[in-house]
Parts: C-alpha cells; structure tokens; sequence
C-alpha cells in the first residue's frame, strides 16, 4: 500500500523512516486493514440477506417465523461485524502506540546524537511540545486516518464488484462519481493542509516563547519588559485563535459538501433502480441490496476525508520530527567504532593542526587556522576576549563540531579516527553552562561515573562511592555547602526542595568532573561565579588536583591562568599568542591589556 498519493512528500519521507524502523506496527497496520476489510466485505453479504428477507416476507408473502435460520444468520453477521471492526480499531490503536513510542525514541536518540551544538541553536519549548503533546496528536494520523486510506480503497472496490456483476447502470454511477468525490477531497484537503501547517507553527511559536517568558521572568522584570510580553503573547494567542477557525471553517466545509456530493450520488442510483424497478426491467430484492450498498460504496471515501482533517495536526508534527531525524549531526558520529589508544595516567598529546570551524548556520569562522600543541601532563590555560573561540576550541575537542580544515590528533590519531564514546570517556568536562538532574546531589555528582580511568582506579574500587563523591566535592569546595541543604547530600535538586546559586551550581559541576577522575581535563570557566576568597581558594586545590593531567582550561579570571604550564590566549577565532605569564605580559600584546583589566577588576573588589 502506499499513503504516497494523499500526503505527498510527508508521507513520501515518512515511508522511509517508519517502514523501516517499525517493522512491529506495521503488521498491526495490516491487521486493521485486513479486519476492517472483512468488515467491510460482511456489509454485502448483510444486504444482499436482508433484501432477500424483505422480499420473501412483503412480496411472496412467507410468515417470518419460516425464516428464522435466516435471521439469526443476519444477526450473526451484524454481531460478526461488530467484532471485526472492534477488533480492527483495537489493531490500529496498538500500531499508533507503536509507533509513537518508536518515533519518541528515535527522535530522543537524534537528539543525543545532534549534541549540544545542534540544540544550543534551538528552542527548548519547541523541543518540549514536539516530544511531549506534539506526538500524541499521531494518535489520530495513524490510529485513524492511515487504516481508513487503505479501507478507502478495499472497501468500494469489493462492493464495485457485487455492483458490476449485479447491475451494470448501478456500476457505471458509481465509477463515474467515485473519482470526482476524491478530486473533490484532495481539492479541499490542500488548502486544510496550509491552514494547518499554519496552526502548528503558531502553536509551537507560541509555546516556544512562553517558555522563554517563563525562564526570563526575572530579567523581564527588572528591564521592566514583562508587560511587553503578555502583549506579545496576547498577539500570537490571537493569531492561533484566527488560525484555528479557519481550519475548523475548512473541516465543516469540506464535511457539508461531501455530504451533498454523496446524497446526490445516491439519489442518482435509486432514481435509475426505481425507474427499471417500475417498468419491470429488475427484480426487487437485486435493486434493494444494491439501494442499501450505495451509501456504503461512499461512506469509506467519506470517512477518510474526515479523517484527513482530523490526521492533519499529525502530518504537521511528522513533519518537525523528520527534520529532525534527517537533521545531519554539527560533530562527528560517536558509533562505538574506531581506534582505543593504551590508557595513559597522564593523559594524550593533543594538536590542532590549522584547525578552522564553523557553526552550522553561522556566516563566519569560529576558528581560523588554529595551531596548538598540549603535552601529557601539561596544563593549558585559553583566554581571550568573549567570543574569542575559547569554547569552541572545546566543542571541537570533544567532536561535537567538524573541523572545516585542518586536523585535531590525538597522540598522532585524527580524531574522527578514534572511538569517540571511549575519548569522551577519557575526559572530565565542566561545560560553561552545567545542567543537573532530577536526582540528589550525589546521584548528580556520581553521574559522571568515575572510576573508568586508570588514575587512582586502584583505590576507587577500595572506597565506598559516597566516600568518593565527598571527597570530590571537598576538591570542588561544594562540601560545605551540601552539607548545609536541607538533606545534604540527599537532598534532591528537581523539584522545590532547593534552589543551588550560581557559584554553588557552578562549584557541583565541577565536583562532578572531579569525580569523573579523567586523564584530559576540559573545563570551561570554572571559576567565573564564585566570590573572590573562593576563588583564591579553588585555584589552589584545582592546581594540586589537574598536575599530572593533561587539561585545557578556558578562564575569564586570569589567576586561574597565571599558575597554567602556558596560555594561549586567543582572540577573533585565531592564536593570538602562547607563553607563560611573564613572557607574554613582556609583549605587552593582548594578554597584557587583558590582565591590566582584570587586575583593575580585582583592585576594585571589596
Ligand atoms: N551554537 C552556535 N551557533 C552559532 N554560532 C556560535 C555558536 N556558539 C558560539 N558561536 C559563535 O562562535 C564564536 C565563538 O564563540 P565561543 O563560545 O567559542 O566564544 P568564547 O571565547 O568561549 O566566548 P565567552 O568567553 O563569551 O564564552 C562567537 O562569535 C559566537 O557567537
């Protein structure tokens, strides 16, 4: 079967994915269809019975009761039906469950492989929607509509074949008006789709920005900007109220003039039955099965253009998830193939050789021609202005972005040669932005894992975990703080049992990568939110804690940098120098300017 006819392209693409990745739903689809058709096929029986019936008791004149096989046989069929048309919608709501619970997974699956490159460019609300409320308007596309495309077909051609073989008028009626009912429903049935395109847009607009609302209230606030946004919203709400009423205007439309075309269509076969019925040419129990079968040659077609208004939110929604299944992935593909290198306590030669990137979508370089080499066991501090590229260094070391030219080598392997999931592993990250789960603080401090490198794996198997989230944390300075939560270290983070500070979120985050334990340290500011006295102290431990690793550590407080191995400072996406602290503040370039400012800064601090 194909569903390419009615949905066009959706449906085109849609054939790819799900037929080949729910191979389960569709025997379930199958089964709908076959029931629904035996359903289907009873109806001629049912007639060609009940006319029979009619005639023998108001024109031959045989007492009913002669005929009692007769009509328990008809309520058996109609009890027959009954069940085969349960039993083929129970099929299709299975397949629909199926299938969503398929596509969730699948879309979710994209999303970790997309990365976080990928879903920085995009709006968590939509996101939301799409996986949440978004998939169970499916519900309707494949429980419903996609059956009855098929039933539409089977249906009337089975009852077409009684027709043509009972009466040739009656089947040259039909096959005349059946295909301009079905011109009548794609006519109607694309400008439904525009309207409906139109409604999802708005709705997911529109959820997209009231999260965005909902995050930023505070902001709002203080700029004085909230009232602003309930106009805005009032604006998109209304567009969605507009938009929502030409759709239902569509559906009621399309719903009167099916009706008419069909009872006119009806009209005429009777019409033509009673003429030959009057004049003798036909016999009555003939003309009457065939006067009972006419609404039902219609009614599949019928039904199937009701339901393409109803499935059409879900075409919609299909349409958002395969951009996103068919989205191509900002970084490079983390299969589990490729090459492991020999576990290293200190950690791997890293090199960006004339490395230049870009992000997806961006009109300019992120990095241009970037040229660094970090020695096992060497700890690099990035600075530079905002925007410099220190992130993206990162993004790239870590594969979430393709290098446009150039190469990144890891102990002299290309980095798209490497198994990417075992180099992630290798690495204790502290991204910018940390995100926590639902869960206690330990069970986010012991996400990370741990225990996988070789450093000090010896004494990790020996230790009770929480002794090593502790102590991780004591790294970190969160200790103090977590045990000042309400349940400490089991206190949960979702929910309203506590709300962490910026410095607090910050120092977790990097408790977390502590207790990762990894040989390549990559943090990304780890520094940047806490108070002065605290981060005097932090620089302290983490300078015990990253020797002997080999790290990258991206600082906007430059005391953090003042104690690396060498800074490299970049600045418009290029290396704009490397050297210690003294060498570069005696070139009186970039870095020099820089640490003027944060030394002013630091004066400057009660
Ligand atoms: N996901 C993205 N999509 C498009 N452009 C991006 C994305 N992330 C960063 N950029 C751009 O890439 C450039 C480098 O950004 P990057 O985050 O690496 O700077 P940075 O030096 O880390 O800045 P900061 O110190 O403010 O964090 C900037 O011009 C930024 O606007």
């Amino acid at each position: 079967m194909s569903i390419r006819h009615v949905d066009g392209k959706v449906c085109e693409r849609m054939n790819r994915v799900w037929f080949r990745y729910a191979r389960n739903a569709q025997r379930w689809l199958w089964l709908a269809v076959g029931l629904g058709w035996l359903a289907g096929g009873l109806v001629i029986a049912q007639a060609a019975l009940l006319a029979r019936l009619v005639q023998e008791v108001f024109l031959a004149g045989t007492p009913p009761s002669r005929l009692l096989p007769w009509w328990m046989a008809l309520i058996g069929l109609f009890a027959l039906r009954g069940l085969l048309a349960a039993g083929s919608q129970g099929a299709a709501i299975r397949m629909a469950a199926e299938v969503k619970a398929g596509l969730r997974g699948m879309v979710l699956r994209k999303l970790v492989e997309l990365g976080p490159v990928y879903l920085r460019g995009q709006r968590a609300g939509e996101w939301l929607h799409l996986v949440t409320d978004g998939m169970e308007h499916l519900d309707t596309y494949f429980a419903r509509y996609l059956p009855q495309v098929a039933l539409s077909a089977l249906i009337p051609a089975s009852v077409f074949a009684y027709a043509a073989a009972a009466d040739r008028i009656t089947a040259l009626v039909l096959a005349l008006t059946a295909p301009l009912l079905v011109l009548l429903m794609i006519l109607i049935g694309k400008s439904a789709q525009k309207a409906t395109d139109r409604q999802w847009r708005t709705l997911a607009w529109l959820s997209g920005h009231f999260l965005d609302v909902v995050r930023g209230l505070w902001t709002l606030k203080v700029f004085r900007r909230s009232r602003a946004q309930i106009g805005i919203i009032r604006q998109i709400t209304d567009e969605y109220r507009k938009t929502t009423m030409g759709t239902l205007r569509i559906a009621f439309l399309s719903a009167l003039v099916m009706e008419l075309f069909t009872m006119i269509s009806t009209a005429l076969v009777a019409v033509s039955l009673g003429l030959r019925l009057v004049s003798g040419k036909m016999d009555f129990a003939r003309a009457f099965a065939l006067l009972l079968l006419t609404p039902e040659f219609y009614l599949p077609i019928r039904t199937v253009g009701a339901q393409f208004h109803a499935g059409r939110d879900g075409v919609s929604v299909l349409e958002r998830i395969l951009a996103v299944l068919e989205a191509k992935p900002p970084g490079l593909a983390a299969a589990g193939q490729g090459r492991r290198l020999p576990l290293s306590h200190r950690g791997y030669r890293i090199e960006f050789d004339h490395v230049t990137a870009r992000y997806p979508g961006a009109n300019r370089d992120a990095l241009t021609d970037v040229c660094l080499t970090v020695e096992p066991g060497e700890t690099v501090a990035i600075v530079g202005p905002s925007g410099a590229g220190k992130s993206t260094l990162l993004d790239v070391l870590l594969g979430y972005l393709r290098v446009r030219q150039g190469e990144v080598r890891i102990n002299g392997v290309p980095l798209q040669e490497l198994d990417l999931s075992w180099w992630r592993e290798q690495v204790s990250y502290l991204p910018q932005h940390p995100q926590f789960f639902h869960g206690t603080v330990a069970d986010n401090v012991r996400l990370a894992g741990g225990g996988e490198s070789q450093a000090e794996s010896e004494a990790a198997e020996s230790e009770p975990a929480d002794e090593r989230v502790r102590r991780a944390c004591a790294v970190a300075l969160a200790d103090r703080f977590i045990q000042d939560l309400p349940r400490g270290y089991d206190t949960y983070l979702a929910g309203e049992e506590v709300r962490l500070s910026g410095g607090q979120r910050q120092r977790l985050a990097l408790a977390r990568a502590v207790f990762k334990d990894g040989p390549v340290v990559l943090f990304d500011e780890p520094v940047a939110d806490v108070d002065i006295e605290t981060e005097r102290a932090l620089e302290q431990v983490l300078q015990g804690w990253l020797r002997g690793r080999t790290a990258l550590v991206v600082a906007h407080r430059l005391g953090l940098a003042m104690q690396a191995d060498r800074i490299v400072v970049m600045d418009g996406g290029r290396v704009a120098e490397t050297g210690t602290h003294a060498e570069l503040m005696a070139r009186h370039g970039v870095y020099h300017r820089l640490f003027t400012t944060y030394l002013g800064e630091e004066m400057a601090a009660p």
